[in-house]
């Protein structure tokens, strides 16, 4: 159902300082902000980090626009049963559950037609599913799933507390931001930082993914140590898009993300008119299938922060709020290895996502558009029917996972799952445990291999 063409054009490279013109000269001439800006266009700085903050940490923008952001209405509280996003992840407020934890795909929305009228854009269907911390002291994370059906026509949404990585399983992105336009497919995903503001069509109608939101550090590809100077995610494949602008003057709203609450304004125009920009704090999408997968070419399974794409760290060298880690296909070769993951318990938290295909280390019930979560120490691993084919199979080099993408959001937060995450508008696998109970002991005491 998804057709690849994608109209938009894009600047390569991660963390790059871009300049993008609409208009020939938009751009003020060697300094930010003139006393008049070309074409009577307003200057606005959009910062993404302190003004402080170190220089090869520093994140801004600017934005050269038709009217400044300010020109808004004050804005009113969404009341929370129009939404469904909450940032309250305590003890009480949350489900905190060492068990294992499986989702069968979350529903997709009927296509929005005449008989269902059921009309969900993308802000209304995002579903807070599990998170940790608290976006007002910019420490921890969220999960959402998004399950929407229409266009966000006339409206614009922004986030105050964090950014977003949005991963879409079903139905393409078509993405409008104040930086330029975006068309993102499954297989691909899409960073929007903190306080952008942007509108999403689906151009496929009825639509579903995940987004992982961090309250603190931005995304940051991984350092690369041993690895060396290349490899994993390459800056070069990163896309951020050319400045474009619409001049359209109607009542246009506007959502903002605030503390885990939604507010609402109007405005009398678009908000996407900025003409040209330059800086370092941007949008940007990148596809899955341009990772340079590195693995073991001798023996035993490789940890797979080996896959991680981006990551936002914490106070804690090494240790993230959030990695986004993907299994891409690729070949096995490790001689005299169990080659699936192995069975473990880890101080971080794991929720698991499926794009395509089946995962390495579960024959059945982990679906795409479904999701698990394996929490702190909770103990996890290739499931039993997993288990027998690996251990017996003859140890050629094979492709793994050819046609397939999953992806983990890891973190170092415990995460709790939230009311609609345990409600009965989702299908959690009661029988998930049974994936390891016919795993029986093969223990014999006279037999050394
Ligand atoms: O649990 C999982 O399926 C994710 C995972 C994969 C892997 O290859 C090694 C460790 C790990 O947590
Ligand atoms: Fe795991």
């Amino acid at each position: 159902m998804t057709n690849k063409i994608d109209p938009y054009n894009y600047m390569k490279g991660f963390g790059n300082h871009f300049t993008s013109e609409a208009l020939k000269d938009a751009l003020p001439k060697g300094q930010n902000t003139p006393q008049k800006c070309p074409y009577g266009l307003y200057a606005e700085q959009l910062s993404g980090t302190a003004f402080t903050v170190d220089r090869k940490n520093n994140q801004r923008s600017w934005l050269y626009r038709i009217r400044p952001s300010v020109c808004h209405q004050p804005f009113t509280k969404l009341v929370p049963k129009f939404h469904h996003i909450t940032n309250k992840f305590g003890i009480d407020d949350v489900h905190h559950i060492p068990n294992q934890i499986r989702w069968s795909p979350f529903k997709l929305l009927p296509e929005n037609n005449k008989k269902t009228s059921v009309e969900t854009n993308f802000v209304h269907g995002l579903h807070t599913l599990a998170g940790a911390g608290d976006p007002t002291t910019k420490n921890g994370l969220a999960i959402h799933i998004y399950i929407a059906n229409v266009n966000m026509d006339n409206t614009a949404f922004y986030n105050s507390d964090g950014d977003f990585l949005i991963v879409p399983q079903y139905g393409r992105l078509d993405i409008t931001t104040e930086f330029g336009c975006l068309m993102v497919v499954p297989n691909e995903i899409v960073v929007i930082p903190r306080g952008i503001r942007y509108s999403i069509n689906f151009p496929d109608g009825s639509s579903r993914g995940y987004v992982l939101e961090v309250f603190g550090n931005h995304f940051e590809l991984p350092d690369l140590g041993p690895i060396g100077a290349n490899g994993l995610a390459n800056p070069r494949d990163f896309l951020t898009p050319v400045a474009s602008f619409e001049t359209k003057e109607c009542d246009f709203t506007i959502i903002n993300k605030y503390a885990g609450q939604l507010f609402v304004t109007q405005q009398d125009h678009s908000p996407f008119d900025v003409v040209a920009w330059y800086g370092n704090y941007v949008p940007y999408k990148y596809d899955l299938g341009k990772f340079n997968t590195i693995n073991s070419v001798s023996f035993d399974h490789v940890d797979p922060s080996i896959f991680t794409v981006l990551t936002s760290k914490s106070a804690f060298p090494g240790t993230a709020i959030a990695d986004f880690v993907i299994f891409p296909p690729r070949w096995a070769v490790q001689e005299h290895t169990f080659r699936p993951p192995y069975f473990h318990r880890n101080c971080m938290s794991e929720f698991m996502g499926l794009i395509s295909g089946v995962y390495e280390a579960k024959a059945e019930g982990f679906l795409p558009g479904g999701a698990s979560l394996h929490s702190h120490m909770t103990p996890h691993g290739p499931d039993s029917v997993t288990f027998k084919k690996a251990s017996n199979e003859e140890l050629k080099p094979v492709r793994v996972a050819d046609g397939t993408m999953s992806f983990m959001f890891e973190s170092s937060l415990m995460l709790g799952v939230t009311e609609w995450g345990m409600s009965n508008q989702v299908h959690i696998q009661h029988d998930y445990w049974e994936a390891w109970k016919d795993l029986k002991s093969h223990f014999d005491a006279t037999k050394e291999v």
